[in-house]
């Protein structure tokens, strides 16, 4: 294929309802990114980061304590599967293709029809940025550096 890389679309979704699948290390880290951007997030998973907990009790995502079901999909705009399970993250990711749900899956590239970007924001300014899944270490340096040296850039 000639062109197989990723956009960097700025969406509107705020009022999108977004399911995350999983609130371990990698949920926590984009939920926590994602209240910024999006009022209706919700989380299912049966463990939960006290992250998370502080999330909910602040009003800021719904949580279902459980483990995620078919059903779970059925009110979904968007979805991300970040749990340690990697068949569930498959079985996810394909169910969401198949019905044209946006879905990142954080253990399966192959899965995705959207990457989480490593992001930073400044006031007006939001950078999201992609090494187009081939190396996300790279993307997190590049983020880091950004990170270090856009006040001074600013001034
Ligand atoms: C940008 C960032 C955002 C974020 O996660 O917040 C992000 N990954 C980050 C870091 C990171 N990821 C991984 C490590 C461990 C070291 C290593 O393996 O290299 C580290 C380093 C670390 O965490 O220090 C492991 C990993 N990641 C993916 C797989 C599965 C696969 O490749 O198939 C595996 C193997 C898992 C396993 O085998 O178990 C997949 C994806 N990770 C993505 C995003 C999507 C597009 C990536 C891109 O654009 O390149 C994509 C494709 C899908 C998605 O998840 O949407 C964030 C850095 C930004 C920041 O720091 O700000
Ligand atoms: N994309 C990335 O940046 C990146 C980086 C490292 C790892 N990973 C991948 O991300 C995934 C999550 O890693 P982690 O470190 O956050 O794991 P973790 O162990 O910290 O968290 C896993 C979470 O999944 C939940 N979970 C397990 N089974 C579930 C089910 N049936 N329904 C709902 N939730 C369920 C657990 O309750 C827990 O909250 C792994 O697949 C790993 O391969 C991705």
């Amino acid at each position: 294929m000639k062109n197989h890389k990723f956009f960097p679309m700025f969406v509107d979704i705020s009022q999108k309802r977004i399911l995350v699948i999983g609130a371990g290390k990698i949920a926590t880290r984009r939920i926590k990114i994602l209240t910024d951007f999006a009022n209706k997030i919700t989380v299912v998973s049966p463990h939960i980061s006290d992250e998370i907990q502080k999330l909910m009790k602040q009003g800021l995502i719904n949580v279902r304590k459980r483990e995620f079901c078919e059903s779970d999909l059925q009110d979904a705009d968007i979805v991300l599967a970040a749990t340690n399970d990697r068949e569930l993250n498959e079985k996810v990711g394909k169910s969401c293709l198949k019905n044209g749900i946006p879905v990142s899956v954080a253990s399966h590239k192959e899965l995705c029809s959207f990457y989480f970007p490593g992001i930073i924001k400044k006031d007006e300014l939001v950078i999201g940025i992609t090494a187009s899944g081939e190396d996300h270490k790279k993307a997190k340096s590049i983020r880091e550096k950004i990170n270090e040296n856009l006040n001074q850039w600013i001034e």
